[in-house]
């Protein structure tokens, strides 16, 4: 009996790794013997970096960068592949948990730390750096993290813009003349938690900008900052952005980094996929085990389950795909088409969320004991 275990984290609760343990844990109970694979997966979102670090032995490195606010923190990534690729979520640097009521502004809210953690992975010898973008405070076009990497966007007068999206409007000229050199043999593969463009009633600041404290007047004046970026964009480097999908993920540092590097979108799913060779591992599989903190139909837009699903089914048809999760959402029927063949929650009945993730573990034990009773039955 070969049994794989591939969950994403439980959020607020368990990493990748830890619920894989659980799985296995409650699979033990009725299969002592089986061969246990353990795969923590991700989908490009929180956790992308601990679950690649974890599945291929690497390395956290903790960096000094600057927050949303410009002021300093510190941030980590990953480097896997004996440090030939790296690993950063953007939220690390940048994300929304850095402001709060009081200081939201995506006036000022830059990605230059962002661009800190990039330049820190080409440093250290990464020659593929894998970004996931999403969960921002920022609305900056990935301004702030092109002037990390050198980029100078310079207004009127010539002087350096400002962090911020309202500078934007400022702009006058782009000049990557003395851009980190290394950017031009970088392979910078993007994993985008959506699929916004980057202006427009769609674009980063109408759909995405309220979250970080714009109110109407604000998202107007963003909308116009981007889309003037945007057109210095397409005359100075010559990339024709605005509706691309994706550029308008992480208040368009999708955009920027499309611009300014040697960059490419990806589902993050199939790069996790990819990169941990999970197609690989899932040969000669009986059950593999999939899940995430919450499961719905909105699963099938690249989350986790639906990737590991795929690259299970795609490598035998026959496997069975289980996904577990702490809380089971609408319409999962949707799923089963797409290769997930059932779903369970681990949560045993109605309970507070605190309590329900307080005994994540012992909860997960329990479903996955069951799971395998029920299989060893049939
Ligand atoms: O960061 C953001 O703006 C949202 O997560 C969409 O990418």
């Amino acid at each position: 009996m070969k049994i794989v275990l591939a969950p994403d984290s439980y959020k607020n609760s368990l990493t990748a790794k830890q619920v894989a343990a659980s799985i296995k844990k409650g699979f033990q109970k009725v299969y002592p013997n089986a061969e246990y694979v353990s795969f923590p997966m991700a989908d490009g979102g929180e956790g992308t970096v601990q679950s690649l670090v974890d599945a291929k032995n690497g390395q956290i490195i903790t960096e000094k960068v600057v927050n949303p606010l410009g002021n300093p923190t510190e941030a980590q990534y990953g480097l896997i592949d004996d440090g030939s690729v790296a690993v950063i979520e953007m939220a690390q640097a940048s994300g929304i948990q850095y402001i709060n009521q009081f200081t939201q502004n995506p006036y000022i809210t830059t990605t230059f730390g962002t661009g800190e953690l990039i330049k820190s992975a080409i440093k250290h010898g990464a020659k593929t750096v894998i970004i996931g973008i999403g969960g921002s405070a920022t609305n900056d076009g990935g301004a702030g993290m092109a002037q990390a990497l050198g980029a100078h966007l310079l207004d009127e007068k010539g002087d350096e813009l400002q962090y911020g999206g309202a500078m934007l409007k400022k702009l006058d000229k782009v000049d990557i003349s003395e851009m980190l050199p290394e950017l031009s043999d970088t392979e910078i593969i993007i994993a985008s938690d959506v699929t916004n463009p980057l202006t427009g009633p769609n674009g980063a600041s109408h759909v995405f900008g309220p979250q970080k404290g714009a109110n109407e007047e604000m998202v107007e004046f963003l909308d116009e900052a981007l889309s003037h970026y945007a057109d210095v964009l397409k005359r100075d480097l010559g990339k024709d952005l605005e509706n691309v999908p994706g550029a308008g993920a992480a208040g368009g540092l999708g955009a920027g980094l499309l611009a300014f590097t040697n960059s490419q979108m990806r589902s993050g799913v199939d790069i996790v996929v990819n990169y941990t060779g999970l197609k690989e591992k899932v040969k000669g599989a009986d059950v593999v085990i999939t899940g995430e903190g919450q499961i719905d139909f909105q699963t099938k837009f690249g989350k986790t389950p639906i990737g590991v699903a795929k690259a299970a089914k795609a490598v035998d048809p026959d496997t069975t795909v289980i996904a577990i999760a702490g809380s089971v959402g609408e319409k999962i029927s949707e799923l089963y088409p797409l290769g997930i063949d059932a779903i369970f929650t681990c949560v045993p009945g109605i309970e507070e969320l605190s309590k329900a993730i307080q005994d994540t573990d012992k909860n997960l034990q329990q479903v996955s004991e069951n799971i395998a009773r029920l299989i060893k039955k049939v």
